[in-house]
């Protein structure tokens, strides 16, 4: 797994309250705080604002913003990931299974 995305899920995985995190320092530790709904929510507003970003990156060329909000949905999906105990090596793990299975002839296999 990328050091960066194990390192990060480290981090927010010790932000949790359990853990000894503080929402009055932490910013992940104050997602925790809240539950499921306020990450759920952060979920949301973060996959629009890469929708809205490279539809303007069509129009004024700017890419990097793509990059910016790709990375703030990865983090709070990571936020999510921890929420649930589950880890981005069991995603990478998922993409590792599908590797090679074409996506329409595994929709195509599927019971109707
Ligand atoms: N990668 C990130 C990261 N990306 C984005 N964000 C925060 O996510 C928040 C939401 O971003 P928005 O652009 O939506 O800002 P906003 O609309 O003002 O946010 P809200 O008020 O709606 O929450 C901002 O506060 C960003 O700073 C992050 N906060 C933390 N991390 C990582 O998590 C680690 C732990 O962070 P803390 O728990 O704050 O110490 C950090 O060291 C980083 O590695």
């Amino acid at each position: 797994m990328s050091q960066t995305l194990a390192r990060v899920a480290q981090t927010i995985e010790s932000r949790k309250l359990e853990n000894g995190g503080d929402p009055a320092t932490s910013y992940v530790s104050r997602l925790f705080s809240k539950g499921d709904d306020a990450i759920l929510k952060k979920i949301g507003e973060e996959a629009t604002e890469l929708v809205m970003a490279a539809k303007d990156a069509r129009v004024d060329g700017d890419v990097s913003k793509v990059l910016y909000e790709c990375a703030d949905l990865w983090f709070h999906s990571l936020v999510l990931l921890a929420q649930f105990d589950l880890s981005p090596q069991q995603v990478l793990d998922e993409l590792a299974r599908r590797e090679g299975l074409s996506g329409l002839a595994e929709k195509a296999a599927r019971p109707s």
